[in-house]
């Protein structure tokens, strides 16, 4: 063990239950390669408590148009494990908000799934999610991802079984990821989210009782996140933010548009 004491749990512990935990998902080197470190300490100092890397993959089949269109940008940026582990590290000489890596497996395997663990975990990173691995397939990342502090995040969704909801419970570690709706990731129209997703969060909340809970998919807005979080620990916000990047990068002044919104999501000051 590196760490004595993981950011993420250490997060949770001490969160102020009147207010919702806001963790954001940024795809690393989007819009350019540079822009990541900057992109995560503003996002900190707007409200930000948990930031999601994401490692970009060409065929990344949970994610939706404009999380798609970020990797593409990065991998064409020249984005690589090891610039995003130095990313990681420039951030932790400045904070200690807690970062998780999200990506798929197979570019972890390329990697090298031992030397990606004591990398990530030497790098500062708190926490993996990799949605392609199933609990029951866990046991090729789960030793590595202990030894070296990391918090491996699993996901549950309105498919998942109640029982199937217990045992990922019982594996998960830092919180649970709620996935709000069925498929891709990315906003979506109107109350789409709101209509099909209050049965799924009363059967969250029978099942998941050991972690913290964060609720993520289709969420663009503070009245989103007030609403769907509403009996959750917290939210997640990826293709709004990077829609939002998407729309101001790189006229003059792009950053501060991108941390107003983000700041609107956590205060609703707009
Ligand atoms: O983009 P949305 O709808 O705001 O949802 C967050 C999501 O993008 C982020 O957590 C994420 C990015 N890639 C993923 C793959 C699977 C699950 C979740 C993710």
């Amino acid at each position: 063990m590196i760490k004595t004491q993981n950011r993420i749990a250490t997060l949770f512990e001490e969160r102020d239950d009147s207010s919702k935990v806001m963790s954001l998902f940024l795809t690393a080197g989007y819009p350019d390669l540079e822009s990541t470190v900057d992109l995560i300490l503003g996002l900190e100092e707007n409200g930000a408590e948990l930031i999601e890397l994401g490692m970009p993959f060409s065929d990344p089949l949970a994610d939706g148009p404009t999380i798609q269109h970020s990797s593409n940008v990065a991998i064409e940026n020249g984005i690589t494990m090891n610039a995003i582990f130095e990313m990681v590290g420039e951030v932790r000489k400045q904070s200690e908000i807690p970062i998780i890596l999200m990506g798929y497996i197979n570019p972890v395997m390329r990697y090298g799934i031992e030397r990606f663990c004591k990398e990530a975990g030497e790098a500062g990173v708190d926490g993996l999610i990799i949605p392609d691995i199933p609990i029951e397939e866990s046991q090729i990342i789960t030793d590595h991802a202990d030894d070296n502090g990391l918090s491996l995040v699993y996901l549950v969704a309105p498919n998942t079984s109640d029982e199937r909801m217990r045992q990922i419970d019982a594996q998960s570690k830092g919180f649970v990821y709620c996935v709000s709706v069925t498929g891709v990731t990315g906003a979506r129209e109107g109350d789409e989210v709101a209509r099909s997703v209050q049965r799924f969060i009363s059967r969250v909340k029978e099942n998941i009782t050991q972690n913290p809970k964060m609720v993520g998919f289709g969420i663009k807005s503070y009245d989103d996140a007030q609403r769907i979080a509403a009996d959750m620990d917290g939210f997640i916000v990826g293709s709004a933010l990077i829609d939002t990047i998407r729309e101001h990068y790189p006229a003059e002044g792009w950053k501060d548009e991108v941390f107003a919104f983000v700041h609107s999501l956590k205060y609703d000051k707009s």
